[in-house]
């Protein structure tokens, strides 16, 4: 029986999976890799084995993230006989201000993360859910919390605070930061391919149906875009990013908006949604050609422009610029936009190699290098996992 970590990343949408086996010295080796995606509507079950066998199926009669997890750990513990799961590791989207290094569950954890609920209303759920539904499947094995927070713990203290009342602070309301997995993966990346990179100052731009970017400075997680909640910053496929919260005063005030109105509007109907009128998908959008998707798109690249001249700021100067995430990874026209706007900061694209989704995007001149680090947030998680395994 060999000895293997499952990584779980239970998004809004979706549920990210990646089985590992455990070589030499505990490293996991990734041998499935996949998704189950359109929870709540049609969802389907899409894998790829390291050995290029693949999976695409229906998961019939399963509703919500529960039942979806449920039915993919039941999965696993009917095909795969001749392996043995050590540890299950979980993407959990809040640590709150405690945690900033991966944790083994326990009851105790339990009820500490479920007292960060308030924090991410819309994300914490699902994360916990993925939890119980593992225990419940697997009682007997090791389960791992990693926190989207907790690479962001080493933020100096302005970039961690409000200028609010101290006592917010002390109640938890601080910028967390998000989308730290993605960043730690990135980060480890840099240092294997670039190390004089990893040395240095480097912003990370992670372009999926949520988005941040974050600053790094030798390694360690400086300011980003995201901040108390997984609303600041960028717009994203249906969230707003950054608002003046003067907005929701308004909303409130003179439309008598309720809270779950506004949260519904800010999380769900905004973004290149509420701008385009149109979709959510990146893919739809620059496929369209209505003006109202142009101007989603011209909104999308000018906020990312902004925010990386905001981030350079924060380091004192740029050495590098990584895109990640489905849109970052994919999208060669948005990196393009996003690059072209930016020379005067010494950042410049060669157009081909952007088109070619190469791993170096900049000119062999160009004073900003440009980099393309798909991401892999489950490996992260599948490392912390595998770090318990006795
Ligand atoms: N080839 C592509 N061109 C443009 N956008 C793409 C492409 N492939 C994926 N995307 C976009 O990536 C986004 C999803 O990113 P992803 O990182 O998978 O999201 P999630 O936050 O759910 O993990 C969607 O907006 C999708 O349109
Ligand atoms: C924190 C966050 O925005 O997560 P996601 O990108 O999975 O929605
Ligand atoms: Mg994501």
């Amino acid at each position: 029986m060999a000895d293997h970590v499952l990584a779980l990343n239970a998004g809004s949408s979706s549920l990210k999976f990646g089985l590992y086996e455990l070589v030499e010295n505990n490293r996991p080796s990734m041998r499935w890799h996949g998704q189950i995606e359109s929870l709540g509507d049609a969802p389907r079950l899409l894998a790829e084995s390291a050995g290029g066998r693949s999976i695409n199926q229906p998961l019939t009669d399963t509703h919500g993230h529960d039942e979806a997890i449920q039915a993919f750990l039941d999965m696993v513990d009917e095909n795969l006989p001749d392996i043995r799961i050590r540890a299950i590791g979980h993407r959990v989207v809040h640590g709150g201000p405690v945690y900033s290094e991966p944790v083994r569950i326990d009851k105790g954890v339990m009820a500490t993360l479920t007292g960060f609920i308030p924090f991410a209303p819309l994300h914490q759920p699902f994360s916990l859910a993925g939890i119980r539904a593992a225990s419940n499947a697997f009682p007997d094995t090791i389960q791992v919390a990693c926190f989207d927070t907790a690479f962001h713990r080493t933020h100096p203290w302005v970039n961690d605070t409000f200028a609010l009342p101290q006592s917010y602070y002390d109640k938890g309301v601080r910028r967390y930061g998000f989308h730290g997995l993605s960043y730690d993966y990135i980060t480890q990346k840099l240092k294997e391919i670039a190390p004089g990179l990893y040395d240095g100052r480097v912003v990370i731009a992670h372009l999926g149906n949520g988005a941040s970017m974050c600053a790094v400075s030798g390694g360690r997680a400086v300011a980003s875009t995201m901040g108390f909640s997984a609303l600041d910053g960028l717009p994203m496929g249906t969230r707003s990013g950054q608002l003046d919260p003067g907005v929701v005063l308004y909303m409130m005030q003179q439309e008598g908006m309720s809270a779950e109105e506004i949260a519904d509007m800010l999380y769900r109907k905004s973004g290149l949604l509420g701008l385009s009128g149109m979709s959510s998908d990146m893919r739809t959008l620059l496929a369209a050609e209505t003006p109202e998707a142009r101007k989603a798109i011209d909104y999308y690249v000018f906020r990312i422009r902004r925010e990386l001249g905001a981030l350079s700021a924060a380091l004192e100067g740029l050495d590098a610029v990584v895109f990640t995430g489905g849109i970052g990874e994919n999208a060669a026209l948005i990196r393009q936009r996003v690059c072209e706007g930016m020379r005067w900061i010494g950042i410049e694209m060669d157009p081909n190699r952007n088109a070619d989704n190469g791993t170096v995007l900049s000119t062999d001149f160009s004073r900003v290098r440009i980099l393309l680090i798909p991401t892999h947030e489950e490996m992260v998680i599948a490392r912390a996992a595998a770090r318990m395994v006795p």
